[in-house]
């Protein structure tokens, strides 16, 4: 094989891509920065210790994308069992996440990809507490 594929033959770094932690952490910041600004989300954190938040999902963010660090946070699905998130409300979550890592330094098949890995937090993060229908 002469055709070598280097950056998508094995599960991507972004980690690294994206500049460790130091840009993990400035991510994580404008990132919150968006979603308490943003009136549909804003109510939701009302209460919440941010910089325990933000601390947290610096520990997730590395995590998720292939950085050393590890999740000590509560498991996904308990710390928003309470929270009545309906599917738009994820749906902006992630279009601010997006639009956060436009101002890093990735592709938009990166940008791209890391979103389809968050997405699979989608169930656990909707509807446990608020949609008990059928
Ligand atoms: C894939 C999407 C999401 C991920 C990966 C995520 C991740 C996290 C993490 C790691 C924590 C900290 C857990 C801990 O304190 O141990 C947390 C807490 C929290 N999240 Fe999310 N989250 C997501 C979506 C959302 C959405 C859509 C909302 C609301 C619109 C939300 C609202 C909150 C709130 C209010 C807390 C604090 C809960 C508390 O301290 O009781 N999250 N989330």
């Amino acid at each position: 094989m002469s055709q070598q594929m280097p950056e998508q033959a094995e599960r991507k770094n972004f980690y690294e891509a994206i500049g460790g932690a130091p840009a993990i952490a400035a991510m994580v910041e404008q990132f919150y920065q968006r979603v308490l600004a943003d009136p549909e989300l804003k109510d939701f954190f009302t209460g919440v210790p941010m910089d325990r938040l933000r601390k947290m999902q610096c520990e997730f963010f590395s995590a998720a994308l292939g950085g050393p660090e590890l999740y000590k946070g509560r498991v996904i699905a308990h710390a928003h069992q309470r929270l009545p998130i309906e599917r738009k409300h994820f749906q902006r979550f992630v279009d601010h996440l997006f639009e956060t890592l436009a101002g890093f330094s990735l592709s938009e098949q990166d940008r791209y990809e890391i979103i389809a890995r968050i997405n699979l937090y989608a169930e656990d993060v909707i509807g446990v507490g608020a949609d008990f229908g059928d």
